[in-house]
């Protein structure tokens, strides 16, 4: 069908001659179609067998194609450009107007293209083009046309063909009529399906979509079927072409592609990012060159964004590892962004903490300095509290019943706290009730330690320069000895009250060790049928004297003091002392003790830093057992025994109501142990009483009998307890308002001396000079200044020392440090109790002599051992050791036995001026002596001070050689009435 008219006839020409033939015939096929299908008017310029040219010439207005196509789809084209009539169309058609006919040869290919049939380009159609296309063209036309007429479908009738999707526009390439032309025309399988395969690549490469990759295949068989009736000879040509479209589409696609990878480069780079302006900006760019471009630079462009996975279908390998790496790399920069960040945070909380640290630095180091002021303060309130619980304070310990007792009925009620209550029998013989309040009650299983815990404070007072007794009160076996030294045999939990307190003053010893320095020593005594023993001496029979006018603070003086550094140091002293008490056995306590014993603790502290001398002394008293004497069933000594202790206990008794009651006279004296304890009763002192009570029933009556005398105890108010702690000024400031006074004194009563004291401008003597006063005290030995009695033992060799104050007129004389051997001084200064008291001793002893007040101007050091009795001026520094330093055994009341047996009652500190007074007045060249022949140690210094206006002393004598100074019966109380003697 068609066929070229010289087809087959001309064997021997050459392919381009065959070539040029064939398409000559396909030519006149082509036009004569034509021309029988519009006729020969509309194609009067279209021959039958047209050249090239014509055959261009002939169809260029398009008018004749769309006529002809109109006849086969009928309305296809529904406006045709006719031709003018006056057109005059030039031979080379180079006068029409291409715009007018430009719309017939658009609807024509147009209407082809939709049709399915292969088309052309309008440029085909000029001088030059490819007219071969067009022949093509128009002859897929004919067969069309033909296929609908006969209504048969033959696979070279264009006809059958079904009309390919929409889609299928977008795959029928340009120019590829001609090609699909030929290879529908072509019979080899072979480069078929090499066109096929370099076809369906660039589709692939191009991304085709699943339908895409259908209609392709629908195609592939179109072509398949159009090239079988083509002759072998046709396949290269068909195949060449082929290529050329493959070469072309395939430099498009790539071309396509590397736009494709620029634009993923500059995702990575600045369009990551800022991929909204570079998205942007890329889409207006590839927008105007190719729109399917932009469809898939947009495409990438949110794969990049948005899906790694899909953009990877985009990229090749290369792209995406510079993908991955610029990831990785953002990454790094965004952990090295957060990292920084952290270290920042971590400078900024650093630097915040080192301030923080810096400011806690800053108040440590302020609480670190303030912490002794802190410590101190703490003492102070500590104490106050103290203080404010009441100076004496009264424990109650309830005794368990001993091994081999029956427990079942103890006399004890209940206990509370602070309550006890014990069952009294009543005559009717119903039992009754009595409750006793006390600071503390503590139970038969109450411990050692928890004993010792609540009293422990008052130990801590003792360092802070106060004066405490604790003593342990209760009828024989009642628990005393257990309270205060602990059992037979001790353990470590067992230990009492005077192990453990020692034991905390050097706890605390050592604490304030750099701050304080404290010297620590003790005493052990007992009071036997109100005899005083030493029970730190074997042979320890010496009776001692109670002093209460000791400078030293020490109540019995001669007794043995001993340094102590440690705990095993007071243990080992403490059996010695236990040993040499007296110990009788009785009916209810077979280790009852008969004496009352005392272990004194003396503390004397150095501040380091304010340089305040402190003392203060610890009485830690058993008092023997306050049973009545019936009850323990005692005859012979024993009896003895009982009765002195009952005695001095009811002297105690005596003491603390007159105490309780305020009354201006309390008899101390009236036993040893009031006499002891008399700074601790009636001072300043902090005072505990332990009152033990047995359990057991038949004891009932001396319970409530002890009970009822620690409640009259408890009632005792003292005031508040002061600490004997003095600074150097305060010192020196009682020291001159001492002399003042004493001066004043002396002016006052002995107008000569008052001469001679206003003539000299220069009344402190040893400092000629010097503004400040300075004053010196004696520094006295063991002995008793406040004893009335000189003894009378001194030596005809004795020698006077004579010192002439300068410029005052006294005359301060001496003995000889041989003399004074075995004698006692006639300490005429006291202290400065004594001068505080001198306006009262004025008003009772006009006469007063002036040396009474020298020993403020003049110390002396008593030097023991060989060169006992030497008297040596010290420098007054050493002097302030015992200066300024409240006696704390002192006491302003007092009651004095004398060595002569005679009671003198109210003595004070100051009656000791007294008793000197008539003596300097009598005799100004005072001598003392020692009278006592018993006296193996006695203090030996003795001193003769001398005033212009010399008095001797008036001796008299007594049957033991001992004498009272002449007027000692003329003393006075501290407030000012005389004493009497009885
Ligand atoms: N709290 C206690 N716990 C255990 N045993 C105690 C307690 N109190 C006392 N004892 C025991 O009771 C007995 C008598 O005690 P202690 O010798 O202390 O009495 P005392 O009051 O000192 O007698 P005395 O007045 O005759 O000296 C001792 O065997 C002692 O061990």
């Amino acid at each position: 069908e068609g066929a070229p008219r010289n087809h087959g006839t001309v064997k021997d020409i050459d392919v381009a001659a065959r070539r040029a033939q064939e398409a000559a015939n396909r030519r006149y096929d082509a036009a004569s179609w034509l021309r029988r299908t519009v006729g020969i008017v509309c194609a009067r310029d279209l021959p039958e067998e047209p050249s090239e040219e014509e055959f261009r010439l002939g169809l260029r207005n398009g008018i004749v194609l769309c006529n002809a196509l109109n006849k086969v789809q009928p309305g296809a084209i529904p406006k045709v450009v006719e031709a003018r009539a006056d057109t005059v169309i030039p031979a080379d058609g180079s006068a029409l107007c291409a715009y007018q006919y430009f719309e017939n040869l658009r609807n024509f290919l147009v209407s082809v293209q939709d049709i399915g049939l292969p088309t052309f380009e309008l440029s085909d159609l000029e001088k030059g083009g490819k007219g071969v296309r067009v022949v093509d063209c128009i002859l897929a036309l004919k067969s069309f046309s033909e296929s609908k007429t006969t209504g048969r479908q033959t696979p070279c009738n264009y006809g059958s063909i079904t009309k390919p999707s929409t889609s299928g526009k977008h795959f029928i390439l340009k120019n590829s009529g001609a090609f699909m032309n030929k290879l529908m025309r072509s019979h080899t399988t072979e480069p078929i399906q090499k066109v096929l395969i370099a076809k369906q690549s660039i589709e692939t490469d191009c991304c085709l979509e699943s339908t895409e990759m259908a209609n392709l295949e629908s195609l592939n068989m179109l072509v398949r079927t159009l090239l079988l009736d083509k002759k072998p000879e046709e396949v290269p040509l068909i195949v060449e072409s082929l290529l050329i479209k493959v070469i072309q589409e395939y430099e498009c696609r790539a071309a396509n592609q590397h736009l494709v990878n620029c634009i993923g480069d500059l995702k990575g780079t600045d369009l990551f990012s800022r991929p909204e302006k570079t998205s942007t900006s890329t889409r207006v760019k590839m927008g105007e060159e190719e729109p399917n471009l932009l469809k898939v630079t947009e495409e990438v462009s949110s794969v990049v964004r948005n899906d790694d996975c899909v953009a990877e279908q985009f990229q090749p390998g290369t792209k995406i590892s510079i993908e991955l790496q610029q990831k990785h790399i953002q990454e790094l920069r965004n952990s090295l962004s957060s990292v920084k960040s952290g270290m920042e945070q971590l400078r900024i909380q650093y630097s915040e903490d080192f301030t923080k640290i810096g400011r806690q630095l800053y108040i440590l180091s302020n609480a670190a300095s303030g912490y002794h002021k802190v410590l101190e303060d703490n003492r102070k309130l500590y104490n106050q509290i103290q203080d404010l619980k009441g100076n004496i304070r009264v424990y109650c310990r309830v005794r368990p019943f001993l091994p081999g007792q029956a427990n079942s009925s103890s006399s004890v009620a209940g206990m509370e706290e602070r309550t006890i209550t014990i069952i009294t029998p009543t005559k009717y013989g119903k039992d009754g009730s009595k409750s006793f309040t006390f600071n503390k009650v503590f139970g038969p299983a109450a411990t050692q330690e928890e004993v010792f815990s609540d009293m422990q404070p008052l130990i801590r007072s003792v360092l802070d320069g106060f004066n405490v007794c604790i003593f342990a009160y209760g009828q024989t076996g009642s628990g005393k000895t257990y309270t205060m030294s602990g059992p037979n045999v001790l353990s470590e939990k067992s230990v009492g009250v005077n192990y453990r307190a020692l034991n905390d003053l050097f706890n605390l010893q050592a604490q304030r060790k750099g701050t304080i320095n404290y010297e620590i020593s003790v005493q052990m005594i007992e009071i036997y049928n109100e005899q005083v023993r030493d029970l730190l001496q074997d042979s320890g029979n010496r009776k001692l004297e109670i002093r209460n006018t000791s400078q030293k603070g020490l109540a019995v003086p001669d007794a043995s003091i001993v340094p102590v550094t440690s705990t095993s140091d007071v243990a080992e002293l403490m059996n010695q002392g236990q040993k040499n008490r007296v110990v009788g056995s009785t009916a209810i306590n077979d280790r009852s003790s008969r004496s009352h014993s005392c272990l004194t603790v003396h503390v004397q502290g150095h501040d380091l830093t304010s340089g305040t001398i402190l003392r203060a002394c610890m009485h830690l008293v058993d008092l023997a057992g306050s049973e009545r004497v019936d009850k323990s069933e005692v005859v012979g000594d024993r009896l003895k025994e009982a009765l002195y202790i009952n005695k001095s206990l009811s002297a105690l008794g005596d003491v603390i109501a007159s105490l309780a009651q305020k009354n201006s006279h309390v008899p101390y004296r009236n036993s040893k142990l009031t006499q002891l304890l008399q700074d601790s009763l009636g001072g300043q002192a902090k005072t505990l009483m332990f009152v033990h009570i047995s359990p057991e029933p038949d004891v009932v009556n001396e319970t409530i009998s002890t009970l009822k005398f620690a409640e009259r105890v408890a009632s005792v108010e003292l005031g508040a307890a002061k600490a004997n702690k003095e600074g150097g000024e305060v010192r020196e400031l009682k020291e001159q308002i001492a002399w003042l006074k004493a001066a004043l004194v002396k002016k006052e009563g002995e107008p000569e001396n008052i001469q001679s004291t206003q003539s000299s401008p220069n009344i402190y003597g040893i400092n000629k000079g010097n503004a400040t006063p300075v004053f010196r005290k004696n520094r006295q030995p063991m002995e008793d200044v406040g004893n009335l009695e000189v003894r009378n033992n001194a030596t005809p060799t004795q020698k006077a020392l004579k010192f002439d104050i300068p410029g005052s007129g006294i005359l301060v004389e001496h003995n000889s440090p041989n003399s004074v051997k075995n004698c006692w001084v006639d300490n005429a200064a006291v202290g400065d109790n004594q001068f505080e008291n001198s306006n009262s001793v004025r008003e009772q002893e006009p006469n007063l002599t002036t040396h009474t007040l020298l020993p403020n101007l003049f110390y002396q050091r008593y030097t023991p051992g060989p060169q006992r009795g030497r008297v040596e001026s010290i420098p007054s520094q050493e002097s302030d050791e015992f200066n300024g330093v409240t006696n704390s055994c002192s006491s302003d009341q007092d009651m004095v036995m004398s060595s002569s047996g005679r009671k003198v009652v109210g003595i004070t500190n100051g009656g000791v001026s007294n008793k000197k007074k008539p003596r300097a007045k009598n005799d100004n060249n005072m001598t003392t002596r020692s009278t006592n022949p018993t006296c193996k140690s006695p203090p030996q210094s003795q001193k003769r001070l001398q005033t212009p206006v010399r008095s001797s002393v008036q001796k008299t004598p007594t049957k033991n050689g001992k004498q009272l100074l002449s007027g000692t019966d003329g003393r006075r109380t501290p407030s000012g009435k005389t004493n009497t003697v009885k």
